[in-house]
């Protein structure tokens, strides 16, 4: 039995059965077929709202039907909230960090630990990764004691990180060319969404994969997205983190605007909030930075990441990106003055002391 985390209820635990590579749902209407009745198609792909998914559910009887081994490589902010998600919804989960003693608090949870990615790949036939960024996904995957060295055929590989399409494609061939699957599945949503199983997820790749993974999507997050071919996961994700990371900077300027001209920044706050350009991102970052609070949400070090990775997609077409150079300029600085481990919003400090521009 597990506890349905959206409508607060007992819900009864079913299997999944094996079928060739994948898991199938036995008993019920497949996952594909349902799937169909939910899926809505858009320009660049389709989306499953998670939301539908656990409603049909619910309604069918209130059979949750997952009982899934699943690998997880990477414990920081998003993976330790995202491997304890999946201890919570019934998911037997094997974990791997690169610093060993992050895996404890995940064992205290019912977790057990594999030695190496290798290993942990070995004993799980899916095994999703969310590390730092390219060169840690490269790492885990190509280096000794890696992935490769235990992927093959029935085996799935799902690489959660933000990691530019390049990356991702080389990650793609090699665990194909050893007979496994591979989808990358970066997510939009910080560690809040994180903790809350809300986050968007942006995926691409093999659609056989993608659909043996709904169910543990549907833990993670509020809606995913199948975006077709690899690389276009990857690239949404930059684009959206590119326009993310530009607006944080407009904020803190304005900030300092209305400080510098004499205006209560927290009413300028209270004013963003109920006008047009309303988010959640202001009305969340906004009144602790007016704090100085920049407890790591999302580390400052990996937002200038995705802005530079944003930027190299942007030079591969020809595409001119002022405002987000110059955010990234922003951020670059903020890494310098040795802010990379901070929130992204410690971009403020930035701007501040440049009196406004960030361009010191
Ligand atoms: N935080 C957020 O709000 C969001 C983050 N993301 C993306 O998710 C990914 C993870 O982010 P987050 O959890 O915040 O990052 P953290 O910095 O908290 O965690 C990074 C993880 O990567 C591991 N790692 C780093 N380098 C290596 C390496 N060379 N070999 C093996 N493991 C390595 C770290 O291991 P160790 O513990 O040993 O350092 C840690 O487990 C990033 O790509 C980020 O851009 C996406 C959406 C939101
Ligand atoms: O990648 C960060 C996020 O908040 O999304």
């Amino acid at each position: 039995m597990i506890r349905d985390k959206k409508r607060g209820k007992i819900v009864k635990k079913s299997r999944i059965g094996r079928r060739g590579r994948g898991f199938v749902l036995r008993g019920r209407r497949s996952l594909a077929s349902r799937l169909n009745t939910t899926e809505q198609v858009y320009p660049s792909g389709c989306c499953v709202s998670h939301t539908e998914e656990r409603r049909e559910r619910a309604g069918a009887g209130g059979a949750e039907e997952v009982e899934m081994e699943v690998g997880f490589l990477g414990l920081g902010i998003m993976g330790k909230a995202m491997a304890t998600n999946l201890l919570r919804h019934g998911y037997r989960v094997t974990v791997w960090n690169r610093t060993t003693a992050k895996c404890q608090e995940l064992v205290a949870l019912g977790a057990t630990v594999g030695e190496t990615p290798a290993a942990v790949v070995a004993k799980c036939r899916y095994t999703i990764a969310m590390l730092s960024d390219p060169s840690a996904a490269l790492s885990v995957v190509f280096d000794k004691d890696g992935v490769l060295e235990q992927i093959g055929d029935g085996i799935g590989y799902i690489d959660m990180s933000t990691v530019d399409a390049a990356t991702s494609s080389k990650i793609s061939e090699e665990v194909k060319r050893k007979g496994g699957a591979f989808i990358e599945a970066p997510v939009s949503g910080s560690k809040k969404p994180a903790e809350d199983g809300q986050l968007v997820i942006l995926a691409a790749g093999d659609k056989t994969l993608y659909d043996e993974m709904v169910p543990a999507f549907d833990v993670l997050g509020k809606k995913s997205f199948f975006l077709g071919e690899i690389g276009n996961g990857a690239k949404m994700k930059l684009v959206v983190n590119m326009i993310m990371g530009s607006m944080m900077n407009p904020l803190s300027e304005g900030l300092c605007l209305a400080d510098k001209s004499g205006l209560s920044a927290q009413t300028l706050l209270d004013v963003l909030d109920l006008g047009a350009i309303a988010n959640p991102m202001f009305k969340l970052k906004g009144p602790a930075m007016l704090q100085g609070s920049y407890s790591p949400a999302f580390p400052l070090k990996h937002q200038q990441k995705d802005m530079r990775l944003a930027l190299a997609l942007g030079d591969e077409n020809a595409v001119s990106m002022p405002v987000s150079a110059a955010a990234n300029e922003a951020f670059k600085k903020a890494r310098s003055l040795g802010l990379g481990d901070l929130d992204f919003s410690a971009v403020y400090e930035v701007v501040k002391d440049a009196g406004g521009s960030g361009q010191a």
